[in-house]
This record gives structure tokens, C-alpha cells and sequence, in this order.
């Protein structure tokens, strides 16, 4: 099994994936890489298909076709379930047990042992600031420490890959900004994140930036070239921009909406992995 956390690797590679939902293609022949040891911002307009492409690289998507490998290995499959971490929008936590009850779950769950289970807990409770809250039941927290604890419990296994969908969201100017300073130590250590947002003045804590519209890539890029190659002084007006240019290629007919932008997009240079995703029809 490779691992693959050092930085300069693959943490994800997708190739040519496409992905159906309600009978329709929502991703379309979608390639991008998200480098090991690094924060990957995913952003894009509501609708675009950021949680669909995550669903695909945690591997509970079905109708998948094409290339998903997640540090080294097919997405979904056995080996990752302890390898990843994934955090969704809803609350992923049992609101009648208390915080520190589910992550003792979580840590069960991720393989833990009893030994190690008590400094694991009190690792993830710390590194999300609900030290004090261990025996609050999450039906009596508020919504940003309830989000927290989704957080924490995707933690509490050390998963090498992080995928967060909209962490932020619903959590104060402080708390977010304490939360981007975790994102960056755990990068720090080695970890790998994929995190998608609405929040643009987020997207310049990431090392890169995936910008997708309409199931496609738009640009694959760093949030200095972002503003360097649209000219625009700020993350917000830069992103409007490259979503406006991509509006108007599509407009003016033959530009494929899933091939990035020229402005600050990478094409892919590498081979596509060999471990192919097939079509399924039931979440796995
Ligand atoms: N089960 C489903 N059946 C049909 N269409 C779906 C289904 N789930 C998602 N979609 C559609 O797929 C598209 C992409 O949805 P997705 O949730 O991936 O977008 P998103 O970029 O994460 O949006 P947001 O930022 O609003 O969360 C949307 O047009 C959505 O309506």
C-alpha cells in the first residue's frame, strides 16, 4: 500500500471522471491532482459540484466512471476507510451522547485502541477548542460546536487525508480564522486537505485552489496567481472574474466548461493512474 503523505505527491488524483446524479452528468471528464502535505481550497457558485466531487474521492458517490485514487489507492476501498477523514455538511455526530461519548466512538470506530483512546479524544477536543464541553451532551451545543465536533471527530483517527465540506460555515470571524490556523498545522504535519468554500478571503490560506463551474474545472491555481493573471485586488473580485471569462468562453461556443482557464490553470502533465472507479448504483 503507498503512502502518500510526503509534499510534492499525489494525495488525490483524478482522471477523466464523470459522475451522474438525478440523470444527469454532474461532473463531466474532470482531471486534477490535490497535492499531499498541503490545504487545497475547492471553491466554486452553489451548485457547481464541489460536494459531488468529494463524495466521489471519499468513495460514497455512486454512478462514478473514470480515475479516483486517494493516496495510492481506488477511492471507497477497504485500505481508506481509516486513512481518510470526511467531514459533510450535516451534522455527522449523535446529538443524545455527549462530545467526548462520540468521540470515543469515532476513535473506536477508526480503529484505536483502548490505551490510546482517551489521548486521542482529548488531542481532537483540544486541536477544535471545546476544551470544557467533554461532557455536554451536542444536542445542548450551539451550531458552530456542534460543527466542531464533526470536525473532531474526523480527526480523532489521524486520517491522512482531511476532506471538509464547508467547515466554516455558520462559525464567527474568531473561530474561523482559529479553525484556517488548524488547517495550516495539520498541513504542517504532513496532512493533506481538501476543503471547499464559500468564503473567499478563506482562499488565500490555501496553498491551492481548485475553482470549479458547472462540474468543471475552471482554474488550478495558487492564490497568488490568481490575482496576478486576473489583475483583480482581491480573492472575491478575482473568482468573479474567472467564473465571467469562463461564462463568456462557454457563451461564445466550442470551449469545453470542464478544461481550466488559462489564467493561472494547470493542465495535467502526469499519467492517469491505473485504478478505475467503476459505475455503481448504490453508495458504498
Ligand atoms: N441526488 C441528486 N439528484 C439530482 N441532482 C443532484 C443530486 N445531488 C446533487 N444534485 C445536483 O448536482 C449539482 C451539484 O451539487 P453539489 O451539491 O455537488 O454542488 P455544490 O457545489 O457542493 O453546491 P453548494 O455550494 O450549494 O453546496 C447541483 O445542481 C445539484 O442540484
Amino acid at each position: 500500500m503507498g503512502k502518500n503523505s510526503e509534499a510534492g505527491t499525489a494525495a488525490v488524483r483524478v482522471a477523466g471522471l464523470r459522475v451522474v446524479r438525478g440523470g444527469r452528468a454532474i461532473i463531466s471528464g474532470f482531471d486534477v491532482d490535490v497535492p499531499a502535505g498541503s490545504v487545497v481550497g475547492l471553491l466554486g457558485p452553489s451548485g457547481s459540484g464541489k460536494t459531488t466531487l468529494m463524495r466521489a474521492i471519499v468513495g460514497v458517490q455512486d454512478k462514478v466512471s473514470g480515475t479516483v485514487e486517494v493516496l495510492g489507492e481506488p477511492a471507497g476501498s477497504a485500505p481508506l476507510r481509516r486513512r481518510v477523514g470526511y467531514v459533510t455538511q450535516d451534522a455527522s455526530v449523535y446529538a443524545d451522547l455527549t462530545v467526548a461519548q462520540n468521540l470515543d466512538y469515532f476513535a473506536t470506530l477508526a480503529g484505536i485502541s483502548p490505551r490510546r483512546r482517551r489521548e486521542a479524544v482529548a488531542g481532537a477536543v483540544s486541536t477544535v477548542d471545546l476544551g470544557g464541553h467533554e461532557k455536554q451532551r451536542v444536542r445542548t451545543l450551539s451550531g458552530g460546536e456542534r460543527s466542531r465536533v464533526s470536525l473532531a471527530a474526523a480527526l480523532v483517527g489521524d486520517p491522512e487525508l482531511l476532506v471538509l465540506d464547508e467547515p466554516t460555515v455558520g462559525l464567527d470571524p474568531v473561530l474561523r480564522r482559529d479553525l484556517w490556523a488548524t488547517f495550516r498545522q495539520l498541513a504542517a504535519s504532513g496532512k493533506s486537505l481538501l476543503v471547499s468554500s464559500h468564503v473567499m478571503d478563506e482562499a488565500t490560506q490555501c496553498d491551492r485552489l481548485l475553482l470549479m463551474r458547472e462540474g468543471g474545472l475552471v482554474a488550478d491555481t495558487t492564490p497568488a496567481e490568481l490575482l496576478e493573471t486576473t489583475g483583480a485586488p482581491d480573492a472575491e473580485r478575482a473568482f468573479l472574474a474567472l467564473i465571467e471569462q469562463a461564462r463568456s468562453d462557454a457563451r461564445a461556443g466550442g470551449a469545453d466548461p470542464a478544461a481550466p482557464a488559462s489564467t493561472g490553470a494547470a493542465p495535467r502533465t502526469d499519467p492517469a493512474p491505473a485504478a478505475v472507479v467503476p459505475e455503481e448504483e448504490g453508495p458504498r
